[in-house]
């Protein structure tokens, strides 16, 4: 990440809503945005394989589910936070990966510029790509700053978005089941 970069832009923003970036409080402001952005795009700079390097042998294909994972993403239309839960499930092929991977995959596609369609397919997408799952379904609800504090001004407003693939794309029990198990049935 061009850190400079980021500083510059950050200085150049304060002096076109007329602030001036010298004055005490606003002085060490760039360098704090282009720290901050280290954090919260940190996922631009990581692959979610990473996460699959190390996977364990499954002894059953039931429906493994983590729900309520909390993420913070920011949208790439207003740069502003969209915040909720991940819930991602996945029916086992011949491997299960550590329970912790799957909450590592939604920081790894939340944290950058998104939209939160994409972000959904993406941690569908990795989830297929690195554990050849027999199926997979992600639900993602989050609310949108760019929703809440400008534009249409719409505060409690919930975002829902699902991806459905394999088992869960044939099978409408099943996904009746992952969503009442997240108890959005
Ligand atoms: N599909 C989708 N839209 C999003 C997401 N995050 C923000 N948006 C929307 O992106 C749209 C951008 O619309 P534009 O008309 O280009 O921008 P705008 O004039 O700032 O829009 P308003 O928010 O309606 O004031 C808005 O409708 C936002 O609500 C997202 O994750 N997915
Ligand atoms: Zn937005």
């Amino acid at each position: 990440m061009d850190l400079e970069k980021i500083k510059q832009g950050a200085k150049l923003i304060l002096e076109g809503i007329g602030e001036d970036p010298e004055r005490e409080g606003l002085m060490d402001t760039p360098d704090r945005i282009a720290r901050m952005c280290e954090e919260i795009f940190g996922g631009l700079e990581q692959d979610a394989a990473e996460h699959f390097e190390k996977k364990f042998h499954a002894t059953s294909n039931n429906m493994v589910l983590e729900k309520d994972i909390t993420f913070y993403s920011v949208c790439e239309h207003h740069l502003l936070p969209f915040y909720g839960k991940a819930h991602v499930a996945y029916i086992p092929g011949d491997k299960v990966a550590g329970l912790s991977k799957i909450a590592r995959t939604v920081e790894v596609f939340a944290r950058r510029p998104q939209i939160q369609e994409n972000m959904t397919a993406q941690i569908a997408d990795a989830l297929e790509q690195h554990l050849e799952p027999k199926g997979v379904m992600v639900l993602l609800e989050a609310e949108h700053m760019c929703m809440t504090m400008r534009g249409v001004q719409k505060p409690g407003t919930k975002t829902v978005t699902t991806i459905v693939r394999g088992a869960f794309a044939e099978d409408m029990m099943l996904q009746q089941t992952f969503l009442q198990m997240v108890n959005k049935g």
